[in-house]
């Protein structure tokens, strides 16, 4: 993949671990039920399913549908950003701390016809100060199947405050909040 160096952790950077009251080996649920990443009421968004892993990563599910087309019966790219966004942003959640994205590369290497589910792994590789380095892969119709997308991010630590002055609020969520209930 195409690394930026804004996406890579510095050299020494210690492993990161998840908070320890992170749930880890489980389902997560959404954090916002009208997010168009994970939201179960959200009508034609990716409806995103993700589970916990040791080692601050995530493994998420996404199944293509009719609306998420960009050319005939292929998934738009930036809805496989999305995707892609979405299950780097449960891994911070692990963190326990509110975060948004600061950056984000992708690499298209197969096209992702409808129907398909994309099978997506996240993992932070490392976190210095307010940044969070994480990296992303998604595979074809199984976990080992073939890469059809790669990503790579830079999320940025924010205070609670970012949602509530810029937008409608949290949606409920505090950073003392079980977030994956
Ligand atoms: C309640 C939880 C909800 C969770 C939702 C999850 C959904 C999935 C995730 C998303 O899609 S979030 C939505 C998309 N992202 C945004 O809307 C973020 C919009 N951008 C901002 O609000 C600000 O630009 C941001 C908070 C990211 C940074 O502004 P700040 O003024 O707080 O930080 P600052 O600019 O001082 O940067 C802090 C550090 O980050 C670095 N940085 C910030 N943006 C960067 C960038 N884009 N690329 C590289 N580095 C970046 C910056 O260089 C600096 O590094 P150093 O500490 O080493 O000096």
């Amino acid at each position: 993949m195409n690394r930026s160096a804004l996406t890579v952790p510095p050299p020494g950077t210690p492993e990161p671990r998840p908070h320890p009251d992170a749930l880890i080996g489980e389902k997560l649920g959404p954090h916002y039920a009208k997010c168009f990443g994970c939201g179960p009421d959200h009508p034609t968004g990716l409806h995103l399913e993700a589970v916990s892993h040791d080692g601050l990563s995530v493994t998420a599910e996404f199944t293509v549908g009719d609306v998420h087309q960009g050319a005939p019966g292929l998934a738009h790219g930036g809805v496989l950003a999305t995707a892609m966004d979405e299950a780097l942003g449960m891994v911070v959640w692990l963190l326990r701390k509110p975060y948004v994205t600061g950056r984000l590369e992708t690499d298209y290497l197969r096209p992702v016809p409808v129907g398909t589910t994309l099978h997506i792994t996240t993992r932070c590789t490392g976190v210095v100060g307010r940044k969070a380095y994480l990296e992303a892969e998604a595979r074809l119709d199984a976990p080992d199947g073939p890469v059809a997308v790669r990503g790579a991010a830079l999320f940025i630590e924010v205070p609670v405050a970012h949602f509530t002055e810029h937008g409608d609020g949290v949606g409920g969520m505090t950073p003392d909040r079980e977030v994956n209930p």
